[in-house]
C-alpha cells in the first residue's frame, strides 16, 4: 500500500511539475518555441499588405529574414542596414519583422532598441560607452541567442562605438563562450536617403514606373554614398570594410497615394471609419517634392498619426 501511495505521490508531483512548467512558459516569456515562432507567411502577408510603396525593401527583407530564420546553422548573425529619408517605414518594417518572430513582437524582452543619441550622448565618454554597449549585447545574447537589436540613428553614432560592435557581427564560433550566430542586427539611418530620392525622382521624370526600380539601381550607389558622406557616422566604419552588413535595404520616398494609404490605415487603427475625404484634406496640407509637381512626401507618413485628429 505504501508503495502505491508513493507511486501516486510521485505521479502527482510529476503532473504538478508539468503543469507548473506549462504555467511558467505561459506567463513568462522564455527564449524557446513557446514565445519564438517564425511565421514566414505572416511576414510576407504583412509586407504585401501593410507596407506601402516599398517593393524593393519588401523583397530584400522577406528573402533575407526567411533565409536566415530557416537556416539551422547560420555562420554569422543577420545584419540588415535600412536606409531612406524620414517616415518611409524603416522602424515600421523592423516592427513587422519582430511581430513575425516573437509572439510579443516589438515588446518582447528579446528585442532591444538602441538610439545612439539618446543612450550615449557625450562623445567624451566614448570608452565607457563602448564597454557598456558590448556588455549589453553580450548579456542579452547569452540570455537569448535569438535576440534582435535595432540600432536607430546609426548615422549619428560615434564611429568608435560602431566599431566596438563589430566582433559580434562577424563570422565566429563564439566570443567568450557566447555564440552570436542566431542574433539579428538591424541598423536604421537616413544616410543615403537623398541619393535614393534622386534615383526615384529620375525614374519618375523619365516616365518610368516606380515598380521598375530594382535593388541593383540603388545598391552600389547606396553603399558608396552612405560611406563617403562626410556627415555620416557610417563613414570609414569597419562595418563596411569587413563587409559585415549582409543587406543594404533602400526605402523609396513615398508618393501622395501611399500617404493616403497610410492615412486610411491610421484612421482605422485609431478606431475611426476610414474616410477618403478626411485623409485627402490632410494629405493636401503636407509638403511634397519636387516643389512644382508635388509628387513625393518630404516627411513620408511620419506626421500622419499626430495630424489626423485635426482633420476628423
Ligand atoms: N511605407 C510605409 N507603409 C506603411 N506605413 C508607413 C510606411 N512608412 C511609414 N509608415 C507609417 O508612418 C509611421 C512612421 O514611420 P517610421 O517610423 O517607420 O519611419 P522611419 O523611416 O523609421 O523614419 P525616421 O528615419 O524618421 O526614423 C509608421 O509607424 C507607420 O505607421
Amino acid at each position: 500500500i505504501e508503495r502505491v501511495h508513493l507511486a501516486a505521490a510521485g505521479t502527482g508531483a510529476a503532473v504538478l511539475g508539468t503543469v507548473g512548467r506549462k504555467l511558467y512558459h505561459y506567463l513568462y516569456e522564455t527564449c524557446d518555441e513557446n514565445w519564438l515562432n517564425f511565421n514566414a507567411a505572416g511576414l510576407k502577408n504583412d509586407l504585401d499588405r501593410k507596407l506601402y510603396g516599398q517593393h524593393v525593401a519588401a523583397q530584400v527583407i522577406l528573402k533575407a529574414v526567411t533565409g536566415f530564420m530557416n537556416n539551422k546553422n547560420p555562420k554569422k548573425p543577420l545584419v540588415l542596414s535600412l536606409h531612406g529619408s524620414t517616415g518611409t517605414g524603416k522602424t515600421f518594417v523592423s516592427q513587422l519583422i519582430a511581430e513575425n518572430i516573437y509572439i510579443q513582437g516589438i515588446k518582447s524582452n528579446f528585442v532591444h532598441l538602441f538610439t545612439a543619441t539618446a543612450h550615449f550622448p557625450h562623445d567624451a565618454h566614448i570608452d565607457k560607452y563602448k564597454t557598456h554597449l558590448q556588455e549589453w549585447i553580450r548579456g542579452n545574447v547569452s540570455i537569448c541567442p535569438r535576440s534582435m537589436f535595432i540600432f536607430d540613428e546609426m548615422d549619428k553614432m560615434h564611429p568608435g562605438l560602431m566599431d566596438s560592435i563589430k566582433p559580434y557581427l562577424d563570422f565566429s564560433d563564439n566570443l567568450d563562450g557566447v555564440s552570436y550566430r542566431q542574433a539579428i542586427f538591424i541598423f536604421l539611418s537616413n544616410a543615403g536617403g537623398e541619393m535614393i530620392n534622386e534615383v526615384t525622382v529620375k525614374f519618375w521624370r523619365d516616365g518610368r514606373d516606380r515598380e521598375e526600380i530594382q535593388l541593383r539601381d540603388l545598391e552600389t550607389e547606396l553603399s558608396q554614398s552612405v560611406f563617403s558622406n562626410e556627415g555620416s557616422g557610417l563613414r570609414n566604419s569597419v562595418l563596411i570594410d569587413k563587409k559585415l552588413v549582409d543587406f543594404f535595404v533602400p526605402f523609396l520616398p513615398l508618393e501622395y497615394k501611399h500617404v493616403i494609404q497610410c492615412g486610411l490605415a491610421e484612421m482605422a487603427s485609431q478606431g475611426f471609419t476610414p474616410t477618403n475625404i478626411v485623409i485627402k484634406r490632410m494629405a493636401d496640407d503636407l509638403i511634397f517634392f519636387p516643389k512644382e509637381e508635388r509628387v513625393f512626401s518630404v516627411q513620408g507618413c511620419k506626421l500622419i498619426a499626430n495630424k489626423l485628429h485635426f482633420y476628423i
